[in-house]
């Protein structure tokens, strides 16, 4: 098997990415992100000067991942203050920008909702706007902190479910610290295992069309030394088959109150053969991407994007290897394409929910509440 075995080397860790900051620059204030369209092939930056980029940014993908995109919410919300824009029709506007996440509208609000306090209380529009960075930044820290929690919930969790300490993991998409304040979500447990020496191998799927996890996970995969190896999403059945997986660890984009998960296209497929190969199915999230406010997966919006996704080629290293950004067709001109973002994998797939609060299994709508409750983030509406 052709591994990308990269040389393992625990102990060198490298530079933390600067995945998304606020910038003051001379022009004014900017949300500055790390463009992941073009990773793994250039780090560039992309500086956001006002909510409208910054909405560009996030439907292109430039950045993802719900709990970063709840910290771009907040952010955005922020600029818009801080440039005397429209506060509420910005925390609109975001919220709006991708369907899914529900990490995306609690950022945009939440900042939204201290800048109204503190204009409520009699703050000019410069204090305001000095309370609205403070509470993006407040935000920022916290997922960062949360990131932490759930590496730490998850180690223990696997030493419970896995015996031996060579995990083989499979994990979908990207999850790492391109989609945190922090190491990232199920990506950072996977990281923790390595530095435990607890990493047999991390088998990453590819996630077409858009291929976060030969572009990104790979990435931060191979920065950090894991034993990982990429894999075509349709080759996973038979990586299960052969028994090569002890653990499924996965993100999540929204938890609706009865446990259901909305991730990535093609999480539902691996929980199914999760379950019938008897392997655990577990997903990593922060509370903040609990929404028990939508009741069950059913109810969960499901972002569907274009079918060009689907039918051209999309990575930016092939595109760049065009003439022009042409986009190698991958099928007939015009074909059509069902290219939904996400599905939902229902309750009864999910062994287990890692949260910086604590860990459910099974999982239950109570189970998620209660976390909830105990989280300092809890006010998700
Ligand atoms: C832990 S959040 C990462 C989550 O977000 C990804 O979606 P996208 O790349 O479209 O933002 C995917 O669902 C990941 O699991």
């Amino acid at each position: 098997m052709a591994d990308q075995d990269a040389q393992s080397q625990v102990g060198s860790e490298p530079p933390a990415l600067s995945v998304l900051r606020w910038d003051e620059l001379p022009e004014g204030p900017a949300v500055v992100l790390l463009d992941q369209t073009r990773l793994p092939s250039e780090e560039v930056e992309l500086v956001c000067a006002d909510v409208p980029a910054l909405v560009r940014a996030i439907q292109s993908l430039a950045v993802r991942g719900a709990p970063l995109l709840g910290i771009a919410g907040g952010y955005g919300v922020a600029l818009a203050a801080a440039r005397g824009d429209d506060v509420a029709r910005a925390a609109e506007l975001l919220g709006q920008a991708r369907p899914t996440a529900v990490n995306l509208g609690y950022g945009a609000r939440r900042v939204a909702r201290a800048h109204g306090a503190a204009v409520g209380q009699g703050a000019g529009p410069g204090a305001a706007s000095a309370v609205a960075l403070a509470e993006a930044r407040a935000l920022h820290r916290e997922d960062a902190e949360a990131s932490g929690r759930m590496a730490q919930y998850g180690l223990r969790l696997l030493a419970e479910l896995l015996p031996g300490s060579a995990h083989r993991l499979l994990t979908h998409c990207n999850t790492g610290a391109l989609v945190s304040g922090g190491e990232g979500t199920a990506f950072a447990v996977a990281l923790g295992a390595h530095r435990e020496g607890r990493l047999g191998r991390l088998w990453v799927d590819e996630t077409r069309p858009l291929l976060q996890g030969a572009r990104l996970t790979a990435y931060e995969a191979a920065r950090h030394g894991l034993p990982y190896s990429l894999l075509t999403d349709n080759a996973a059945g038979s990586l299960f088959a052969a028994g090569e997986v002890d653990a499924v660890l996965i993100g999540a984009d929204r938890i609706a109150a009865d446990g259901s998960v909305a991730n990535k296209v093609g999480s539902y497929p691996l929980a199914v053969l999760a379950k019938y190969h008897h392997v655990p199915f577990v997903v990593v999230a922060p509370t903040t991407t609990i929404d028990l406010d939508t009741v069950d997966g059913a109810s969960i919006v499901v972002e569907q994007r274009s079918a060009l996704e689907v039918t051209e080629i999309t990575s930016p290293q092939i595109i760049s290897a065009g003439s022009g950004g042409f986009r190698p067709a991958a099928a007939p001109v015009g074909a059509k394409a069902y290219n939904p973002a996400f599905d939902i994998t229902p309750p009864e797939l999910v062994t287990a929910i890692v949260t910086e609060e604590g860990v459910i299994s099974p999982v239950t709508g109570v189970g998620l509440a209660e976390l909830c409750a105990r989280s300092s983030q809890v006010t998700i509406s």
